[in-house]
This record gives structure tokens, C-alpha cells and sequence, in this order.
């Protein structure tokens, strides 16, 4: 479980520690891995803790080599570390460009051809690529729905190439998610997401972070044997960017004068 220590990767951990799973709990910040792992064995579960940046590649194959070492094989991956920050596509500049791609699309990558090559090609197993509903164009997201859409067609590649090695890889979409994760993000991003963009999801809530668990379980058990190359999305239905964006004015101060300009005519008025 990449990102393991904290929001949907800490909450996913419980659940399938609880279920037996042992689980490897993966991230930057050794504090939060430890205290997860702690939290999972006074529960009476196994887990372990790794430090590693999904990034450094080196690091990624020796991780794959001790949770083999350690558990015995690693029967199912979840690449869930991610994360981005939100800006007007024209102000991105190109390091911030390449480090959202490279935390959540080839951050990702290095661990599936890892696991592949340390474990899943000979034994099988079942990959959960963590992408985000933005990956079909939210407006202040073009450099992560990038990233994500990267990943998205990357699970359905890995899904074709590795289904003879009884690999199965999907994503999962969640939409706006009430994780600690989300805690973390500045005031104005979050009352952004509050005020536009929850009531534009026809569920009108946010999401919790073991809605999203239950999908991660069930793509990755044997309910799930017949599911592979898909994108299970977790997000109230929401509208994709394009729909969002001419649906209504985008009523946070960062886009005054954004989309308004972008928006025809004839939706003047209809705020
Ligand atoms: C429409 C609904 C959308 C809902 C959104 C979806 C909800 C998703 C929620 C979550 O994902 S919850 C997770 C919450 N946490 C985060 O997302 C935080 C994680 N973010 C980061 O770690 C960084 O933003 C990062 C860029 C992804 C990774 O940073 P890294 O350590 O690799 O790079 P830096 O050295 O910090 O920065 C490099 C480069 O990137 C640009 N940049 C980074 N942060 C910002 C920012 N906040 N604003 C503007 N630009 C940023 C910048 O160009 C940096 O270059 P320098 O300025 O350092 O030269
Ligand atoms: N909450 C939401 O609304 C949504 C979340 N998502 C995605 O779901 C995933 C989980 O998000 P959430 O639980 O909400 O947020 P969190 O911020 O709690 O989770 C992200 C985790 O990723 C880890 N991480 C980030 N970058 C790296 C890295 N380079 N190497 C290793 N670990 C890393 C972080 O740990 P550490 O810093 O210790 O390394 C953290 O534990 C993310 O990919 C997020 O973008 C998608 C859509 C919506």
C-alpha cells in the first residue's frame, strides 16, 4: 500500500489487515508508517513499515525485494501515494508539470514494473492504480488529470499485456473524498471544492475514505476475477471538467475571469 500513512491508504490498510491481509505500509514520512503499522497490530493484524519515495527507483526495487522477503510475495500492489496542487493551467510551470507527473504517473509505473518483474510475473496477482476524477479534465487540474489520465490508460496497457500472467490491473477514480489528505490542502482549495465543486455532483456529499476502501477490497479479491483494464470510479457522479466548466461559472476568486471569458453567450446569467 503506497501512501499507507494516512487517509485512504491508512484507512485501506485497516481494512484488509482486518480481512488477513499482511500488509506493507509504504511512504515518505516514517512517523505516520509506524504509527499505522502500530495501530494494525495492537488490532491484532500484520504489517510492516517501508520508507520510500515512489520516485527513487532504487529504492522502489528494494522495497519489492524486502516485503518479498518479509511477507513471502506481494499478492496484490496499490499504487494510492499521489497528490497535487491546483493552478490555472497557463501558470504551471514545467518542474511543476513534471513533479505531479512523476508523483503520480511514473512514481506508479516504477512500482507496477517492479513487483511485476520481483514477484507478480511468476505468481499472478492483482494491481489498484489510485487516479482521481480529475482525470478527465477539472479545470486547476490539467497537470495532475494529465498524470492521471496517464495512469488510467496505463492500467488498461498493463491489464492487456499482463492478463497471461494472471495479473489483473485496474484504476479507481475517486471523486472529493473527506480523507486527512484532503485536510491538508489550503483553506481556499477546500472551500473551492466545498462550494463548486460538491454541488455540482449530483450526491451532493463528500465521499469517506472506506467508500473508497471497499472498492480497493473488492478489485482486489477474487469477487473481482473477471474485472481487469477497468476504471471503477467512487465519486457521486460527478460531471466531467468540460460539463463542469460549461454548466456554470466556476465561482472561485482564483478563476474570476477564467471561464467566465470562456463561456458562451447564451449561458450568461445562468449562474
Ligand atoms: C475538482 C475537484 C478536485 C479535487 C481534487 C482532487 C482531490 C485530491 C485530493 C488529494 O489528492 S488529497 C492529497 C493531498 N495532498 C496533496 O495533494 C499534497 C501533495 N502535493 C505535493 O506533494 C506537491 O504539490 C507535488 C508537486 C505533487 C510534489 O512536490 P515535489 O516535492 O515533487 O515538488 P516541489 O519540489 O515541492 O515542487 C516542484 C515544483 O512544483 C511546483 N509546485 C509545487 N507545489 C506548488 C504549489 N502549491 N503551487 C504552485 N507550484 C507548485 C513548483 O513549480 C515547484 O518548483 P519550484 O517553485 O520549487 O521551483
Ligand atoms: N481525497 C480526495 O478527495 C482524493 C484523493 N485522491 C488520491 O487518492 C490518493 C490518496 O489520497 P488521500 O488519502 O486523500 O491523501 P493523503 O495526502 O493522505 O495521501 C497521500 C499519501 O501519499 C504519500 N505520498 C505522496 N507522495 C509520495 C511519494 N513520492 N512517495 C511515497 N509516498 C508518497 C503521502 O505520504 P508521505 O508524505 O508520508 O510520503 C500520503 O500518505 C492520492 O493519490 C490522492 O491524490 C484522488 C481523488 C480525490
Amino acid at each position: 500500500m503506497t501512501g499507507g500513512g494516512s487517509g485512504i491508504g491508512r484507512c485501506t490498510a485497516h481494512e484488509l489487515a482486518d480481512l488477513g491481509a499482511n500488509v506493507a505500509i509504504i511512504g515518505r514520512k516514517q512517523e505516520r508508517l509506524d504509527n499505522v503499522t502500530a495501530e494494525i497490530r495492537d488490532d491484532g493484524g500484520t504489517a510492516a513499515s517501508f520508507n520510500c519515495d515512489i520516485r527513487d527507483e532504487e529504492r522502489v526495487k528494494e522495497v519489492v525485494a524486502e516485503v518479498v522477503e518479509r511477507f513471502g510475495g506481494i499478492h496484490g500492489l496499490v499504487n494510492n501515494a499521489g497528490g497535487q496542487y491546483k493552478s490555472p493551467l497557463e501558470e504551471i510551470s514545467t518542474k511543476g508539470f513534471e513533479a505531479v507527473v512523476r508523483n503520480n504517473l511514473t512514481g506508479g509505473f516504477i512500482f507496477m514494473r517492479e513487483v511485476f518483474n520481483g514477484y507478480m510475473k511468476e505468481h499472478g496477482g492483482s494491481i489498484v492504480n489510485i487516479i482521481a476524477d480529475i482525470w478527465h479534465g477539472w479545470p486547476g487540474f490539467a497537470h495532475s488529470g494529465a498524470a492521471r489520465g496517464g495512469m488510467l490508460t496505463l492500467s488498461e496497457s498493463a491489464a492487456g499485456e499482463w492478463a497471461e500472467y494472471g495479473i489483473r490491473v485496474n484504476a479507481l477514480a475517486p471523486g472529493s473524498i473527506a480523507s486527512s489528505g484532503l485536510d491538508t490542502y489550503p483553506e481556499h482549495q477546500r472551500s473551492y471544492i466545498r462550494n463548486s465543486v460538491i454541488p455540482r455532483q449530483p450526491l451532493r456529499r463528500f465521499g469517506t475514505e472506506s467508500e473508497i476502501s471497499a472498492g480497493i477490497v473488492f478489485l482486489l479479491s477474487p469477487a473481482a476475477a473477471f474485472v481487469t483494464g477497468t476504471c471503477l470510479r467512487i465519486d457521486g457522479a460527478a460531471p466531467n471538467g468540460r460539463r463542469w466548466v460549461l454548466n456554470g461559472s466556476n465561482n472561485n476568486e482564483a478563476y474570476n475571469g477564467f471561464h467566465r471569458a470562456q463561456r458562451p453567450k447564451i449561458l450568461e446569467g445562468t449562474d
